[in-house]
Order: structure tokens, then C-alpha cells, then sequence
């Protein structure tokens, strides 16, 4: 209160607290006279040296205010001048490369204090409300992961090529939210690093293009701890459709996936034609799409995906993986295709599991029987894909899809694809990959024993010569039925004699055998529950008929609901006939011959059109029906199959025929 004073005495002195300055005051303001001298006796301070002296403190902060504002522009003017810059976004490749770049030859060789350290990257899906990218390294088969060090927010300096250099690792977003609480601590200290901040590089100079010369350094650095690994992306469509996980994958050479030489020879002379600089300039003049896709079918277990990894390990591609029924519908396909890049690999696995629609199934009024079928043995994930042929078909070649990439399809029921998907320009070739031959064998029991320089000889091959071991090998092959195991089968066997090679011989006759009467077994089992698949089915759609045919009949009192029954039939029957002759037409482009299931499917569809008849044949035929299928002993037959699972083949096709007439007698 005394500084106060003694700072509105000084203010009297230079006449801001006068009394001509106080009655001047009261002129303009009536009152202020009284509330001075009441201020002045109470509080010992007058009203007119208060004012001032708030007036001046807040010119004097804002006058400090200005001048640090002021000197910060000096600075960044200066470092503005002195220095080039460039920045980096968080989601570029790039900054990773930087970073790691700055981790290999910077970071390990300075005792910085303040670091961030990385391993594998924890996430679940269920809560994380934002997806980070993530990396996984096949590579090291430790149980741990090595911890990578790399720099944490704030700047880093470094001298390359004899200049100086920073890098600032510059918080944002979330991870500045997250750091909030740690109020005014410097930024190395508020938090670890997500991946996703922006960079920038300044370099102490006028020219960026130590910068760019820097950058282009750290990608060099980055391909060439690359070349040892397949670069596979991944996503995962249902959250959000990006590539948003890397794995590096150990690289695999294409001696390694056994098939038909002659095949794989073809196949790597047809893509090394397709990436030559030569081919683009070609298509590109004659107008054709600057596009190559193949589809690789076969069993599972046959090699479809070593052999995709093997490509891309070979040309020294991006794979970009995309597992097409966990896909949910068109939009996230394209998006995902949209951001691919130029030259690379594109894997769309099991294309044929989700049984492209032509429509969406949820615009599907109804499904159509033979689909329904069909359905029945795709995965859970599959039911959930709502993708289009359309919208499949338009990332492969649309207008909107870009050129120059290499997609491979893989598909263990090539035959379930629509002409439209495996047509040239789509599919330029069809690769099959099949069951193992006795030569793939030697090659692979050949591949299996190959001696590592790495690693120590197995036991069971010690003092074994090269000449002994082909010897063993075709020996070997020589047991293995052609063209009967998948490679994945014989691969497991040899695995588990992978210490000796004497031993996987001596046992691989009673192995054969073996395999032989479960693969046989399975069949069987295969076989009897298509069996009862198919009867299932037929039950099923009778029971739909009669109960159409008993809904049409509890209205049928007029001649003019006879016409509408009629009609409605007329209706059904176009449909079908309809959707037969798509089907058809097909099969036809496929040069598949017609079934003769779909014969009598279309016999049953057109019939009815063909043949005109009377009021009282279509009523004695219906009320028939209903009686059969209220009182028939086949239908006591047919539950007891249900439960049995179908066992009795005899009494099997005697319902089938039953059910047959039952069906001709509601459609005639
Ligand atoms: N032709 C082959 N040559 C060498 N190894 C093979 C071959 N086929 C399969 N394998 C081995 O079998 C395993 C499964 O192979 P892969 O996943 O490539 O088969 P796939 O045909 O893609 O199977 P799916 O159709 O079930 O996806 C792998 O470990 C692979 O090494």
C-alpha cells in the first residue's frame, strides 16, 4: 500500500493526482470528487493514482509483450534466412526412414540422453478409437524383439556431407493432448512419440538441396536394410481401410515354391516382360491399359501365396495383401485400391469365397437357392462381405483404377468364378498350382537337407556326401504317388524327419499309407455330407413350394383368383427361366457342360408356361400336394434322414424320387 502511495505521491508531483486534475474529473464524471477523498481517507490511495498506475502496468506488459513477439520474428527471419527447411507429414514413409536413419548413424553413436525406444508395437482394435501404423518384422525369430532407439520430440543436431543439419520431431494432435497435463515441461519430457509427427529437416545454408541429397540418403539406407526382406502390407478393412500394417517378411526364393518348371518359367518371363520400361511405352501407344493380373488356383496348401511372396521378393516389389472376404463392401475396396502405389504387387486372396454378387445381397429381394448352397461352406467372414462383382470388377480395371501395378489372385475353386472377373485384360493368365508331382518331391526332400552354412549339420547327416543325398532323394520320390499329396502335406513330413534323411526314407512307404486311408476317409465324409446337403436342400425347397401352394390356396374362391394364382406362377416361372439362362450363358463362356441338375431345373421352370391348364386341374393337382405333404410316409422318411445325417442310400433316393413328383405336381 506504501509503494502504491509513494508511486501516486510521485504521480501528484507530476500533476496526474492534482486537485485542478480531480475537480477537471468531477466536471465530466459528477461524484468522483466524493469516492476520491472517501478512497483517499479509507484506503490511504486516491482514485486518479489507482487508475494510472493500472494503466501504465498493463502499457508495460504489453510493451514486453511486443518486444518478445518482436524478437521471436527477428529470430525466425533470421533462421529463415540462414537456413533451408524441409518438412516431412507424419503418414510419409519417409519420416520412418529419416528416423531410422537418424537411429543407425547418429543416435547409436552419441551419448544423447533423451531418446525414445521402440519394440513391437501393443494394439487392441477393440478400444484403440485411432489406428496407428504398424510394423512387424518376421525376421527375428527371437522371443524378443530388439528395442530400436530413435529420437523423441524436440531437435536433434547432426552434421552430414559438412553441414549442419537439425531434425525436429514436432508434437501434435493426439499426442499433444495427451501431454497436456505436463503443463510447461519441455516437450522431450511430456511424452513417447506415436510415429505419426511431422518431421522437419532444416540444414544451416540457403539451398535445400543438401536436404534432398540427405533424404535421398535415407532412403537408400532404407532400401538396402529392405533387400533382405519382402516388404508385405496389410490392412484391415473393417476398421479402416488403409495400409496400415507392414511386415517384413523373410525374402523367399522361387526355386523354393515347386511346380511345374516350365509353368514358372512362362510365368517370370511374362512379368519381367510386363516391368520392362519398354512394355508401358508400348501399351501406352497403342491405347491397351497398362495392366497384367493372374490367377493363381489350386487346392489349398499348393503354394499360391509362396509363390506371390516369391515374386515379390524376386522383382523387388511391395506386396500389398488383401484377404478379399474380410472386405465389407465396395467403398473400402476402392479406397484401399486408391491409395496403392504405382509398381507393385497387388494379392487379393480367395476371391472366390465370397461369391461375388452382381448386386449387393441386402438389395436381394430374395437369394437364390443354389446360392444359398454355395454360401454354406464360406467362412463366417465371408457372410459379412458385401463387396459387388461390379465394384470388384472397377477396381481391377475401371477408369478410376491406376495402371502399372501386377495383381494376383488367388482362388482354390477357380471354376466358381464369374466370366466376367477371369476374362483376358482381367486375369492375362491362369496359373495352376496342383498337387505335388515326384519330381517337385525330390526337389523339395532335396531343398529340405541343403546344408547351411549358418547353422550345424543335423545328426542323421553327418559324413554324408552330396551324391548319397540325390540318391536318397529320388529314392524318396520314388515312393510319393504323383500328383496325390499338396506340397504343404509332404512338407509337414518332412519337417518332422528334418534330422535325417535315412529316417524320413525308411518311413515315408507306411507315411503314404497312412495319409492314403485318412485322405480316403475324408472323402467319404465329404461325400456323405454333400449327400446330405443336397437332400436338405430339397426338403427345403419343398417345403417353401407347399406352403406357397397352401397360402395361394386359402384365397382361391373366384375365377378371378385363379387368374392371379396363374399369373403369379407365369411370373415365377419367367424368373427362373430367366436366371437359368444367365446361368447358362455362363457356363457356356466358361465351356462348362450344362449339369443335369440344371436340365431338370429348367425342365421343372419352363413346363408350366408351355402348358395351359384348367381351373380344375390346378386345384385337383394343389389339394394332391397338400395331402401328400401332410400325410405321406416319405415325409416321416425324409425327417429320419435329417437326423441320421442321411446314412441309408437306399431309402435316400427313394425320397429324392418322391420329392421330385411332389415338386412336378406343384409346378404343373
Ligand atoms: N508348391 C510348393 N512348393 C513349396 N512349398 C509349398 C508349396 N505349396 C505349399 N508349400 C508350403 O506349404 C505351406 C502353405 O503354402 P501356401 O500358403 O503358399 O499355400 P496356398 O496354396 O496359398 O494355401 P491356401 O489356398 O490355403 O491359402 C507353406 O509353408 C509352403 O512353404
Amino acid at each position: 500500500m506504501d509503494s502504491l502511495n509513494a508511486f501516486a505521491n510521485t504521480l501528484s508531483l507530476l500533476g496526474l493526482g492534482s486537485e485542478s486534475s480531480v475537480d477537471a474529473l468531477e466536471k465530466t464524471l459528477p461524484g468522483f470528487k466524493f469516492l476520491n477523498t472517501f478512497f483517499r481517507s479509507w484506503f490511504r490511495v486516491t482514485l486518479t493514482g489507482l487508475f494510472t498506475f493500472v494503466a501504465l502496468a498493463g502499457a508495460l506488459s504489453s510493451g514486453v509483450n511486443s518486444l518478445r513477439d518482436g524478437a521471436s520474428k527477428i529470430y525466425w527471419q533470421t533462421v529463415r534466412y540462414i537456413t533451408a527447411t524441409i518438412s516431412i507429414a507424419g503418414n510419409d514413409r519417409l519420416n520412418r526412414e529419416v528416423l531410422n536413419w537418424l537411429g543407425a548413424h547418429i543416435l547409436s553413436k552419441r551419448s544423447t540422453r533423451v531418446l525414445t525406444a521402440n519394440s513391437e508395437p501393443l494394439q487392441s482394435d477393440a478400444w484403440s478409437y485411432r489406428r496407428v501404423n504398424t510394423e512387424r518384422n518376421d525376421y527375428h525369430h527371437e522371443k524378443r524383439i530388439p528395442v530400436q532407439y530413435l529420437p523423441t520430440f524436440g531437435s536433434t543436431w547432426f552434421i552430414y556431407a559438412r553441414r549442419i543439419f537439425m531434425i525436429k520431431r514436432i508434437m501434435t494432435g493426439s499426442t499433444r493432448w495427451h501431454s497436456a497435463s505436463w503443463g510447461s515441461a519441455p516437450e522431450e519430457f511430456r511424452g513417447a512419440p506415436e510415429g505419426d509427427e511431422p518431421l522437419l529437416v532444416m540444414c544451416l545454408g540457403r539451398s535445400v538441396e543438401p536436404i534432398k541429397l540427405f533424404l535421398e540418403e535415407c532412403r537408400n539406407f532404407a532400401d538396402k536394410q529392405r533387400e533382405a526382406y519382402i516388404t508385405v502390407r496389410t490392412s484391415k478393412p473393417q476398421y479402416d481401410p488403409s495400409w496400415d500394417t507392414t511386415i517384413l517378411r523373410p525374402l523367399r526364393s522361387l526355386e523354393t515354391v515347386h511346380f511345374d518348371e516350365k509353368i514358372k518359367q512362362e510365368l517370370v518371363s511374362d512379368i519381367q516382360n510386363y516391368l520392362d520400361s519398354n512394355t508401358r511405352k508400348f501399351y501406352n501407344k497403342r491405347g491397351i491399359p497398362y495392366r497384367r493380373g493372374f490367377l493363381l488356383h489350386g487346392p489349398p496348401g499348393t503354394g499360391k501365396t509362396s509363390l506371390s511372396l516369391a515374386l515379390a521378393g524376386m522383382f523387388g516389389l511391395e506386396l500389398y495383401l488383401l484377404h478379399v472376404p474380410s472386405v465389407r463392401e465396395d467403398g473400402t475396396l476402392e479406397k484401399l485400391f486408391t491409395t496403392l502405389p504405382r509398381r507393385c504387387i497387388v494379392l487379393l486372396e480367395d476371391v472366390d469365397a465370397i461369391g461375388l454378387r452382381r448386386t449387393p445381397a441386402k438389395y436381394e429381394d430374395e437369394k437364390d437357392e443354389d446360392e444359398d448352397d454355395d454360401d454354406s461352406d464360406s467362412d463366417s467372414e465371408s457372410r459379412h462381405s458385401n463387396i459387388t462383382l461390379a465394384g470388384f470388377l472397377n477396381v481391377l480395371d475401371g477408369v478410376a483404377s491406376q495402371e502399372g501395378r501386377i495383381v494376383l489372385m488367388t482362388s482354390n475353386h477357380a471354376d466358381k468364378l464369374d466370366s466376367a472377373l477371369v476374362r483376358p485384360g482381367r486375369v492375362d493368365r491362369m496359373v495352376y498350382l496342383g498337387n505335388i508331382s515326384q519330381r517337385s518331391s525330390e526337389l523339395m526332400f532335396l531343398r529340405m537337407y541343403s546344408k547351411d552354412p549358418d547353422a550345424p549339420l543335423p545328426a542323421g547327416m553327418v559324413g554324408m556326401t552330396e551324391e548319397e543325398l540325390k540318391r536318397l532323394a529320388l529314392e524318396f520320390s520314388q515312393q510319393i504317388p504323383q500328383d496325390i499329396f499338396t506340397p504343404a502335406q509332404l512338407q509337414g513330413y518332412l519337417l518332422n524327419h528334418r534330422e535325417s534323411p535315412v529316417e524320413a526314407l525308411a518311413q515315408v512307404s507306411s507315411w503314404v499309407k497312412e495319409e492314403m486311408a485318412i485322405m480316403e476317409a475324408a472323402n467319404e465324409r465329404a461325400r456323405k455330407a454333400a449327400e446330405g446337403k443336397k437332400r436338405r436342400k430339397q426338403k427345403k425347397k419343398k417345403k417353401k413350394q407347399l406352403e406357397k401352394a397352401a397360402k395361394d390356396l386359402e384365397g382361391f374362391d373366384s375365377d378371378e383368383a385363379l387368374e392371379e394364382l396363374k399369373k403369379k406362377m407365369e411370373e415365377e416361372t419367367e424368373k427362373n427361366s430367366k436366371k437359368l439362362r444367365e446361368k447358362r450363358e455362363g457356363d457356356k463362356k466358361r465351356g462348362q457342360d450344362e449339369t443335369t441338375v440344371e436340365n431338370t431345373v429348367e425342365k421343372e421352370a419352363t413346363e408350366p408356361s408351355t402348358e395351359k391348364k384348367s381351373k380344375d386341374e390346378v386345384v385337383s393337382n394343389r389339394i394332391a400336394v397338400s395331402n401328400a405333404s401332410v400325410e405321406g410316409p416319405d415325409k416321416e422318411q425324409e425327417d429320419k434322414e435329417v437326423q441320421t445325417g442321411g446314412q441309408t442310400p437306399a431309402a435316400d433316393s427313394g425320397s429324392e424320387e418322391k420329392s421330385s413328383e411332389n415338386t412336378n405336381g406343384i409346378q404343373n
